[in-house]
């Protein structure tokens, strides 16, 4: 062997050692925190899809009763991920403005939502954060009102159509699609009626088919995922998403191109007409000083399919589980329906902005349903440099971290007897001496749900509606649905309920 084939040989063979005993070292300090003991290549995957039948909720559950509120598991052999279930560690990272980068498993959403709010990280995320906050606006989402009355109508009109048992959950996420569809981009697909359009359909296989992926880690990666069924079936239906919103912001473009040069179109001004202003017209608004618009098409397109994805999956699921517990707890039921007689009487008016400040009650249910069951179980976060965190331990750099909400509203340290359903745990007396971050269903600090108080209105407003009308009662005595935590959370065979009206 020449003299410099040798050197180099030496060179890669020093760099190889350094880099192996350098990840050695690592991997000593990420298993420094107690965690299931991993197998080479699997990691843990192996117990998540055969010890546990790929339900992530009970994995989480036995995982945290055996290691405690901070645990690791190995996704795969590269990948650690840190659980925490303690508030005093998730205020840690919540809390602070450092680590805001989301973690690994977002990218999944990459396809379809790019990096809008929800995924993107940085500059952008601050720029973007800033220009659509002012769009969340009380007066904004007053004008919504109208529209959870006009879509609950439909919702409450089919559900006193029904005999038996259903499926609660496909009715919300129809009613939620119509809403969001009217609010997020100003126009109507009437889901809740034609629910097998090709935008509705292309809704559903986008959502299945990406729940599907989470589940499936051998799926994570783009390769694999796109010549599965999985992931053909959700490129199919994202061309079609895709091409609506593209048509949508333009389109509206166009239009407010038009009225501005002919500055109130005339049938607009004959009518007298106020138009209600959706999320996308005010990012069509956005400009700068110049009058510049501050986001091109496709910057106005990922966060209109930020909304898309966010703004109805996560309500879907909450209204179906808050009309659960209502059902499972008759006396709540009563309280309800007292409630909406003492603020309604024997009028059938919809409700007003001040209504829905109202129902005190109403808000103990919904905030007390999201602890047992919150729409986004878990979130992440990358970690960037080591941090320390309560315990004495360390969460090297390198770690996704994993907040879990869903342990953390069913800890009995926080919730004295957590499985109890009792709105009143959120009367301001029994709030008071409980720590900040033990209930964060929408998450906290700068990175929080930027449509919670949306998500609010529309979960009180839609309750408040199926209250005045329908009774609601389980399939049998005693059922519980299983849940499943996925990106949003699921329950196995549906939320089951059985109608009749009031
Ligand atoms: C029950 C309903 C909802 C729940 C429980 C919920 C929960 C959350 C949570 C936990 C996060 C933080 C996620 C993370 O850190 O990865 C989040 C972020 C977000 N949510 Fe919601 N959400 C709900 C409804 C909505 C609605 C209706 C909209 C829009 C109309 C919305 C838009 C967003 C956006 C854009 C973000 C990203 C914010 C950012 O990173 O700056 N959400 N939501």
């Amino acid at each position: 062997m020449d003299p410099i084939t040798l050197a180099l040989l030496l060179v890669f063979l020093a760099g190889a050692t350094y880099l192996l005993s350098q990840r050695r070292k690592w991997v000593r300090q990420v298993d420094l925190i107690p965690g299931p003991p991993a197998i080479p290549i699997l990691g843990n995957t192996w117990d998540i899809m055969w010890r546990f039948k790929f339900n992530q909720t009970r994995t989480m559950e036995a995982w945290t009763k055996k290691y405690g509120d901070v645990f690791r598991f190995w996704v795969g052999c590269s990948v650690p991920v840190v659980v925490l279930v303690k508030p005093e560690d998730v205020e840690i990272i919540l809390s602070s403005n450092k680590h805001i980068e989301k973690s690994y498993v977002y990218r999944q959403l990459h396809p379809w939502i790019g990096t809008g709010l929800l995924t993107s990280s940085g500059k952008k995320w601050h720029t973007r954060r800033k220009l659509i906050t002012p769009t969340f606006h009380f007066r904004i989402l007053d004008q919504f009102i109208e529209v959870f009355n006009r879509h609950s109508d439909i919702l409450v009109s089919r559900l006193l159509k029904t005999s038996g048992t259903i499926n609660i959950h496909e009715f919300m996420t129809l009613c939620t699609l119509d809403v969001i569809c009217e609010t997020a981009m100003g126009t109507k697909v009437n889901a809740q009626k034609e629910k097998d359009s090709s935008y509705v359909t292309a809704i559903h296989d986008v959502i299945t088919s990406f729940h599907a992926r989470t589940m499936k880690p051998w799926l994570h990666g783009d390769a694999l995922f796109n010549v599965s069924k999985d992931g053909r079936t959700f490129n199919k239906a994202l061309t079609v998403l895709h091409k609506y919103t593209r048509d949508v912001v333009e389109s509206r473009r166009r239009e407010r191109e038009s009225n501005r040069r002919d500055s109130l179109s005339a049938t607009d001004k004959e009518l007298g007409m106020k138009k209600r202003i959706a999320f996308l017209d005010q990012l069509l608004q956005a400009s700068d000083s110049s009058g510049k618009p501050l986001l091109d098409d496709g910057g106005i397109q990922e966060e209109v399919d930020t909304f898309m994805f966010e703004g109805h999956d996560t309500t879907a699921a909450g209204i179906s589980f808050i009309l659960y517990n209502i059902a499972a707890h008759p006396e709540v039921q009563d309280k309800l329906a007292e409630e909406m007689d003492d603020i309604f009487g024997d009028s059938s008016r919809p409700a007003t902005s001040q209504d829905l400040q109202n129902m005190k009650y109403a808000e103990r249910v919904v905030k007390e349903s999201l602890r047992l069951y919150p729409s986004v179980p878990v979130f992440g976060r990358s970690i960037h440099e080591d941090l320390p965190i309560t315990g004495g331990h360390v969460i090297p750099a390198g770690c996704s971290v994993a907040m879990s909400v869903l342990l953390m509203g069913r800890n009995a340290k926080h919730w004295p007897n957590p499985e109890k359903f009792d709105p009143d745990r959120f009367l301001p007396e029994n709030t008071v001496s409980r720590h900040p971050y033990a209930y964060v269903p929408f998450s906290a600090g700068a990175r929080n749900c930027i449509g919670q108080k949306f998500a609010m209105m529309e979960m009180k407003s839609t309750v408040s509606k199926v209250i005045r009308h329908c009774k609601l009662s389980l399939p049998y005595p005693g059922y519980k649905p299983e849940v499943e935590g996925r990106a949003i959370l699921k329950a196995n065979d549906g939320v089951l309920l059985r109608i009749s009206p009031r």
